[in-house]
């Protein structure tokens, strides 16, 4: 076991994953663990994220990932702007039914991704390494990012990846008002969810975005 884990941190993970109701087998919470100790461990060299406590990652990182749980449901998950795979990776141990893929441009996280990938044995989880504009694939269910963009930004580069019926799952802080009323034609808010994050006192939430015909 790493020497980030104390017994503090174990706690605080189980204390917030019980507040979010959340049912987790102890080989879910082993993968948990291990992702913090690894973001801990490669974030002195590679700056993945501005974190560095691994007490603060708890909250900050994996109950904030969880928390948007029950909205997902994939199956085909893209996480945009994934960096080291927030919330993507989270999500993908939760919930082994969904097929993630992580994208992000910076070559250092999406090795970090590959390393979490392998070392945590998730099968469900691809890590691309590609601006999101210049990126094909077949269309996926539900398009989740936290910390990308603005929500019109979010939207206009992801259109053609997001399959007929699918959904865009905005993970924002309080001020989200003006970016929803700079939304392109033809897209709207279908639903807005307040996320109480354990052991974070920073107001969040989860805006989810559809399609809609304009003629
Ligand atoms: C602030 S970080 C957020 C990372 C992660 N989602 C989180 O919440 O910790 C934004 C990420 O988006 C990535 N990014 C920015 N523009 C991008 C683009 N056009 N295509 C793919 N990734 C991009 C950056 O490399 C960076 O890792």
């Amino acid at each position: 076991m790493s020497q980030t884990l104390t017994p503090t941190i174990e706690r605080r993970l189980d204390e917030g994953l019980a507040r979010l109701e959340l049912a987790v087998e102890p080989a879910q919470r082993d993968q948990l663990l291990a992702l913090l100790a690894l973001l801990h461990k490669w974030n002195r060299a590679y700056n993945l994220t501005a974190v560095r406590d691994p007490l603060a990652m708890v909250s900050r990182h994996l109950l904030d990932s969880a928390a948007v749980l029950p909205w997902v449901r994939g199956p085909r998950l893209l996480d945009v702007g994934a960096g080291p795979g927030l919330p993507g990776l989270v999500l993908a141990i939760l919930a082994p039914q969904l097929e993630v893929s992580l994208l992000d441009s910076n070559g250092k996280k999406v090795r970090f991704q590959r390393q979490a990938v392998l070392e945590l044995g998730l099968t469900n989880v691809t890590p691309v390494q590609a601006r999101v504009e210049a990126h094909r694939d077949a269309p996926f269910d539900q398009l989740i990012s936290r910390a990308f963009a603005s929500l019109a930004d979010f939207v206009t580069l992801t259109e053609g990846l997001l399959a007929e019926g699918g959904e865009w799952l905005a993970m924002k802080g309080p001020a989200a008002d003006e970016e929803l009323e700079a939304l392109p034609p033809g897209v709207r808010l279908n639903a807005r969810h307040e996320l109480a994050v354990p052991f974070d006192e920073s107001q969040r939430q989860l805006l989810i975005l559809q399609r809609y015909p304009t003629t």
